[in-house]
């Protein structure tokens, strides 16, 4: 399987995939993203913390807790020990959800072989710390290359072979610059490409992470709006004035705003924001309905990246003086206890700005308080 391109320049070479791939994590992602490599032709080991899980997988092919009625490759093998799914590993990938990404690292550096490259999957930000997941993993695990893998990809529907792209994302050294075709990104995608699954390649893991925490939040919004009755034009508001979002704080953190347009921004913030299939797009309907958090999902323990990260992703653009008004409005909405129909009605009464946000203009809204109170109600 070739790779074209990187930053649009022609590779030399075809990259060498992955001969033995770890998958850390047998949740839906992990699942998804351990058949994606194992039908590209990758030996892969898929660790899992419930026996049982690990025992079904084996036996029937399928994960009985997670996208459960997809067929997996028999040659997927998950395994009850980490230190069994890391043994000879060429790579790994971390598919847990963002804030147990550091407890599983360490976990992962006790067993590792020494230097293989790893993926990130997590979507999010450390709340503690407000480190990015490969932040978080570059402490736990020196000596290894840290990347991330990411973008549009509803886990059940990639592993039912839906045509689907994603990207590779790590640092490039000077090195990958001269042999891209050998870094740990152009690896990462050869080895899960398959005729249905199309990875690209990308030296920003910075611009791409960002793109994956903020989508969670900013889709939540989109969710809520919906729920509360609103339609098609305050969805695409929110996505077009979501991706400015992401674009600041990528930038401030040393990314750049050109990944942000691609597919783990652009591409997973209208897929999340266009589908209650998205747990967080889900879970802001449920809210925006009026249902109580304890009720959303019937009450089951689902991972909704978007929640936990709407502190975090606020509280670190914060610190970086970064606006990012959807993501406070989320973050008042789920952490400060402010009513929905209050939280969007002041976001849409704030001043008037310019897009994109370079000219520095504040304009005084003109609407007075008794029609923001107006809208507000509406939303209620
Ligand atoms: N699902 C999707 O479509 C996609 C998800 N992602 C991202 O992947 C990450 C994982 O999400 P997803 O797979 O969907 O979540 P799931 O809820 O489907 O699975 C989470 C998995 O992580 C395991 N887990 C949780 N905490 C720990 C821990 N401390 N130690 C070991 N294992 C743990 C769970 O084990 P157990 O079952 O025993 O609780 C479960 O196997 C998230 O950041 C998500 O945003 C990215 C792209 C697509
Ligand atoms: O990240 C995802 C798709 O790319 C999955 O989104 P949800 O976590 O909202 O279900």
């Amino acid at each position: 399987m070739k790779i074209q391109s990187v930053n649009g320049e022609p590779l030399p070479h075809d990259a060498k995939p992955f001969a033995r791939m770890a998958v850390i994590g047998a949740g839906s992602w992990g699942t998804a993203l351990a058949a994606t490599a194992a039908r590209s032709g990758a030996q892969v080991r898929l660790w899992g913390r419930s026996g049982d899980v690990v025992d079904a997988i084996n036996r029937d092919h399928r994960n009985p807790a997670y996208i459960s009625d997809v067929d997996l490759p028999e040659s997927l093998l998950a395994v009850r020990e980490m230190r069994d799914a890391l043994r000879d590993a060429d790579a790994a990938m971390i598919v847990v959800p963002s804030q147990s990404v550091r407890l599983v690292s360490r976990q992962v550096a006790a067993h590792a072989p020494a230097g293989i490259p790893i993926a990130l999957c997590a979507k999010g930000i450390e709340g503690e710390t407000g480190l990015l997941m490969t932040q978080v993993a570059e402490e736990e695990l020196p000596g290894h290359p840290v990347g991330v893998v990411s973008g549009p990809t509803f886990a059940r529907e990639t592993a039912l072979n839906h045509p689907t792209a994603a990207v590779a994302a790590f640092p490039f050294a000077y090195r990958d610059r001269l042999h891209p075709e050998d870094s740990a990104a152009a690896r990462f995608a050869v080895t899960l490409t398959t005729e249905s699954f199309r990875a690209y390649v990308s030296d920003d893991p910075i611009g791409v992470e960002v793109g994956g925490a903020v989508k969670n939040v900013i889709a939540i919004a989109c969710g809520m709006m919906t729920g509360a009755g609103f339609a098609e034009n305050t969805r695409a508001a929110l996505i077009t004035r979501g991706v400015d979002e992401m674009k600041a704080l990528a930038e401030a953190l040393g990314g750049r705003r050109e990944t942000v347009t691609g597919l783990s921004g652009v591409g997973d913030l209208t897929l999340t924001c266009s589908s209650p299939t998205s747990r967080n797009m889900s879970l802001g309907q449920q809210l925006g309905q009026g249902t109580p958090r304890s009720d959303c999902f019937d009450g089951a323990p689902v991972v909704v990246e978007g929640e936990k990260n709407a502190k975090s992703v606020t509280d670190l653009a914060r610190r970086l003086n970064v606006p990012i008004p959807i993501c406070d409005t989320v973050r008042a909405i789920l952490h400060d206890g402010t009513p929905i129909g209050d939280a969007f009605a002041a976001l849409w009464a704030r001043p008037i700005e310019s897009e994109p946000r370079a000219m520095a203009l504040s304009l005084t809204h003109p609407a007075d308080d008794t029609a923001v109170q107006t809208l507000a109600e509406r939303m209620s």
